[in-house]
């Protein structure tokens, strides 16, 4: 579905991304992990071209998107959704608002926009929410409403940058249950990128490490599901302890 070509960029002088190749196939949820400064956010920005690459293609759906210009790449570019570290709401406009936004730029029906919007906060349980205003959710909320705005233009992918970093664990499995559930029970693909070891091995299928720009390895694995702690104290004392190697001070 999504094929990168042996594509590279460059920022002035450094290669942050080196002659890559990978293919991410329909229905997967794709993790890319590697140290900092690995090259795994440029790489993801390629995949919608929000970095264009020096050289090298990008390939979505059998369509050339390093080829296409004006509507076309419009049109097609409609088919991929992202998600950011952070969130990157508009914090002057509410909830509904920061979704319809995007079915406007998209210029979806106007008379269907409003149940549009409300379809997709319902997805992500924020129906109630609608008239507030980003600074009055909490961080894991903020993530809703960025994941309800990706939707809202019924994308066949979901590019996720960082989509938990900025949330505690208990928000971080909330979080990472809506992207599984975007996956499964909407058949949306997800690219996720994740310095987090747990969080790619709770919902991915497929892996690819990156190092230095390049991609070290791609491997299929055993997603281990997503783990809730709740947020009882002795809860928190049982998995500090679970392994016998410390003891009550
Ligand atoms: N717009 C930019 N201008 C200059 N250098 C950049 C730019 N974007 C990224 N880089 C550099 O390219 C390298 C790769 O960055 P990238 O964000 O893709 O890495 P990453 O693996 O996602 O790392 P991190 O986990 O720290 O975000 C880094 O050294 C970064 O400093």
């Amino acid at each position: 579905m999504i094929i990168l070509h042996n594509v590279s960029k460059n920022f002035g002088q450094f290669k942050a991304v080196k002659s890559v190749s990978l293919s991410v196939h329909n229905g997967e949820i794709h993790g890319i992990i590697g140290a900092s400064g690995a090259g795994k956010s440029t790489l993801l920005r390629i995949m919608n071209l929000l970095e264009i690459p020096e050289a090298g293609d990008v390939e979505i759906n059998g369509k050339t998107l390093t080829k296409m210009r004006g509507k076309d790449l419009r049109q097609a570019r409609k088919s991929i959704g992202m998600i950011f570290q952070h969130f990157n709401l508009v914090a002057n406009k509410t909830v509904y608002e920061n979704v319809a936004v995007s079915l406007k730029l998209a210029r979806f029906p106007r008379r269907q926009r409003k149940g549009r919007v409300m379809e997709c906060l319902q997805f992500v349980g924020l129906e109630r929410f609608q008239d507030k205003y980003p600074a009055q959710l909490s961080g894991g909320q903020k993530q809703r409403v960025a994941i309800a705005r990706a939707l809202a233009n019924n994308p066949q992918v979901l590019l996720c940058d960082e989509p938990t970093s900025s949330l505690d664990p208990n928000t971080t499995a909330e979080i990472l249950g809506v992207l599984e559930n975007v996956n499964k029970s909407l058949g949306v693909t997800i690219v996720i990128v994740s310095h987090e070891m747990d969080v790619i091995r709770s919902i991915c299928n497929r892996v690819t490490v990156m190092a230095d720009g390049e991609v070290y390895d791609t491997v299929s694995i055993e997603p281990k599901g997503i783990h809730i702690l709740d947020n009882n104290p002795k809860s928190f004392v049982e998995q500090l302890t679970k392994d016998g190697d410390v003891g009550h001070a």
